[in-house]
């Protein structure tokens, strides 16, 4: 059986699509040109740039549209007199479209909850390998990222599940700062993009990379791997950050994070008339930089290195460095929430290799199998999946589930 066989091709009705044809901001569809420069190896390369000119005003304006593409209006009380009977009616028509179009999207990205049985049965005799985006995954989207803190119940889901099965954290923040965020030493990490992963030593995937891998040893003292392919470009991320705070300090609302290997510019809090100036501020880093790329998260732009390493990447050399790669008793299940986390999906459907389930509660296009309306939603198809593949240690006590969200302690038996 083919996994989401009865579904049909990732593409649907979008309200608000992304052009990426005239933004080239998905990796996925970037072609990439070979690099000159210390990054030799054949996996990093350089996509060919062009000149500054009369078209950096047509780039923001692109990256002005999909800033605003991805970041559909909140709905408003419709106040004026006059018009109120049309607006309202234009009001309906248009939930009810959305409406339609989440319909649509249950039926071509069902619900892995509902589907669940589905995954179970394509599950047996397989061990799954569990990989987690951070934000809007395992926690809610906040207005500040430095609240976006993952609830206690939730914690316990995911060590409860790491008990079980391989489990990583794939995030576009930093390594220590997602390690900070879960707190959970159960798990392997990947950070800014999987530009910065800690996995198992594995001596195939370090003469793979050997440039970018080093053994060393974790808070535990356990001897892991430190993969780091974008090592190099740690001084310019660095000094693109500053220049970044700097450009953007008279904006408010924005916001600047450095996560080592990229940087992050949230627009989430700025007036959308000044979006336009936040734009401009990233495209004037990335044309002042040639080995840098803009890419585009949930109202956030970031400045990445331009090197051939997505999630998608990360997942590929996670699972080789656990052993899990290209077997037909391994179920790999990518769980994320943001274009970031397409070149996972991507990576999983080609090839009928695992399945990718997007955390949305409204249509979006995508080449993940299944869908999961919110974090809430992610946690209850975390537990099912330990219930479902060990029932017998749940019943025992392993993980006796209760809805208060007591410590992890308390629900030991
Ligand atoms: O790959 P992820 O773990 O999903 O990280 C992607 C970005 O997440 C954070 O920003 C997003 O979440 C914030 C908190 O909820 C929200 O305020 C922001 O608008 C979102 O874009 C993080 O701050 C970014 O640096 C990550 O790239």
């Amino acid at each position: 059986m083919d996994i989401g066989s009865n579904h049909s091709s990732p593409v649907l009705a979008d309200p608000a699509p992304i052009n990426k044809a005239r933004l080239g901001i998905h990796s996925n569809l970037l072609t990439y040109a070979p690099s000159g420069g210390s990054l030799s190896s054949s996996k990093y390369r350089n996509i060919p740039r062009k000149k500054p000119g009369k078209l950096d005003e047509v780039c923001s304006n692109a990256c002005l549209d999909a800033m605003k593409s991805s970041s559909p209006p909140r709905k408003k009380l419709i106040k004026d007199g006059s018009d109120t009977t049309y607006s309202t009616w234009m009001v309906m028509l248009a939930s009810l479209l959305v409406d339609s179009l989440g319909n649509a999207t249950v039926l071509k990205h069902p619900s892995a909850l509902n589907s669940f049985e589905e995954i179970a049965n394509f599950a047996q005799n397989k061990r799954i390998a569990m990989f987690l985006d951070y934000d809007g995954t395992l926690s809610p989207i906040v207005d500040d990222p430095d609240n976006a803190l993952m609830p206690d119940d939730m914690r316990f889901a995911v060590r409860n599940l790491a008990e079980y099965f391989p489990t990583a954290i794939i995030s576009g923040r930093s390594r220590d700062k997602v390690y900070q965020l879960v707190g959970l030493t159960e798990l392997y990490y990947a950070g800014s993009h999987g530009m910065d992963i800690l996995g198992p030593v594995r001596k195939t995937v370090s003469n793979d990379h050997p440039n970018c891998t080093e053994t060393t040893t974790d808070q535990q003292g356990k001897e892991v791997n430190l993969f780091q392919p974008a090592r190099e470009f740690i001084p310019m991320i660095d000094e693109v950050f500053r220049t970044l705070v700097e450009s953007t300090k008279g904006i408010k609302g924005a916001k600047v994070e450095n996560h080592k290997f990229c940087v992050s510019v949230h627009f989430r809090n700025v007036d959308e008339k000044n979006w336009q100036s936040i734009a401009q501020c990233v495209q004037d880093v990335v044309e002042e930089y040639p080995r840098l790329r803009k890419t585009h998260g949930r109202k956030v732009l970031e400045v990445r290195p331009m090197i051939d390493w997505n999630k998608g990447k990360a997942v590929e050399f996670l699972l080789e460095s656990l052993g899990l790669s290209n077997r037909d008793d391994v179920l790999p299940i990518y769980i994320g929430d943001d274009l970031t986390d397409e070149d996972a999906f991507k990576v999983l459907r080609e090839g009928n290799r695992g399945c990718g389930i997007l955390v949305s509660s409204r249509p979006k296009e995508t080449n993940a199998v299944y869908s999961l309306k919110d974090p809430s939603e992610v946690q209850i198809f975390i537990i099912c999946d330990e219930i479902s593949q060990f029932p017998g240690d749940m019943e025992e006590g392993g993980c006796i589930l209760n809805d208060t969200g007591g410590s992890s302690d308390d629900l030991q038996t």
